[in-house]
């Protein structure tokens, strides 16, 4: 692998990475961001994890320079965003655009490179991105995944200390995301910094050193994936219960340390800190059979941690 040189001057070597604080960003009534204070530090890789809607596009393109917050301050290696993106400290994969799909994977690297005064070769990239046995391939004959790396290819060029990346492998299939997912932490075990939005926990808990829960425009949780699980603490219990009636339901969303109660058709789904007392009273109170308890999963505790700031 090329080796490269990534602290490019004194203060993006010291400095935080991405440092917002107090930052929040409206759209007439709509508070996109409200109120966020986030520092991620250099060679971090941290997913930005949040449902629809949730403020991870709107605080990338902070970070980006491509829109400002309406309070607040953002900063990218101790410095304005704009700056740090014209010093090529920064760099992003979007979703889609950005390709011309008569050129080859190799013409769209090299004239991207052409369009740097300081770039690095194009073939060190290509290899880079995982992509140097298609350089010669057309645009339009790539995978949804190819062309992924393809643009991270070309996000390479101006070796970039920090790399956002937004939904980068949405509408991609397993294997696309795997090899798209290998590129990405092959490079970052080098020392770049690497922010990508996610809707997939799965993706978040796989490829990130650490979660970073956003909904409704705020953190609600900040760790790796075991700590976010651990605070989504307590257990689901499921049971079958035919025809429960809504006063058996009501009986037990009221009992002492349940959280929350499901039905779905004949199961019934309990968010429960005390498990044994919820089964308890489910084997001996209701028509309630095969009961089966679990620990709480990442996804569980995404519904758990996003559902109590939607409720706000
Ligand atoms: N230019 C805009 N004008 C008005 N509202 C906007 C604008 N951009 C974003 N929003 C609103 O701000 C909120 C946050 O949007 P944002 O795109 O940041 O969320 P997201 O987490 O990236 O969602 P998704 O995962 O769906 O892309 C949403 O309610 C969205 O409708």
């Amino acid at each position: 692998m090329t080796t490269t040189t990534r602290s490019r001057d004194t203060r993006a070597a010291t400095a935080s990475a991405v440092r917002l604080r107090g930052v929040t960003r409206r759209f007439g009534d709509v508070e996109a961001v409200r109120g966020l204070d986030l520092d991620l530090q250099p060679g971090e890789v941290v997913a930005f994890l949040g449902p629809n809607g949730a403020g991870k596009t709107t605080t990338i393109d902070m970070i980006l320079g491509l829109s400002r917050p309406t309070t607040g301050e953002v900063e990218v290696f101790g410095m304005p965003p704009r700056e740090a993106v014209a010093r090529g400290l920064v760099a992003a994969v979007m979703q889609t655009g950005g390709l011309l799909k008569d050129l080859t994977v190799r013409e769209t690297v090299a004239y991207m490179a052409s369009l740097f005064a300081d770039s690095r070769p194009v073939e060190a990239v290509l290899e880079e991105a995982g992509i140097a046995d298609l350089a010669g391939r057309r645009v339009a004959s790539c995978s949804g995944g190819e062309q992924q790396r393809l643009r991270f290819a070309m996000a390479l060029l101006s070796d970039p200390a920090l790399l956002l990346l937004d939904e980068p492998t949405t509408g991609m299939d397993v294997e696309g995301r795997r090899s798209f997912w290998s590129a990405i932490r092959r490079d970052a075990a080098d020392g770049r910094t690497v922010l990508f939005a996610t809707h997939y926990l799965e993706e978040a808990d796989q490829y990130a050193d650490r979660i970073v829960l956003i909904s409704g425009g705020r953190i609600v949780a900040d760790g790796t994936g075991p700590q976010i699980r651990a605070l989504a603490s307590g257990r689901v219990v499921r049971a079958t219960l035919p025809g429960a009636d809504p006063q058996v339901i009501a009986e037990l969303a009221a009992l002492d340390g349940v959280d929350g109660v499901d039905v779905r058709g004949d199961q019934v789904h309990l968010h429960a800190r005390d498990s044994d007392a919820v089964a308890r009273h489910l084997l001996t109170r209701t028509a309630a059979h095969d009961l089966e308890i679990t620990a709480h999963n990442l996804e569980d505790a995404f519904l758990t941690l996003t559902g109590k700031e939607q409720d706000r």
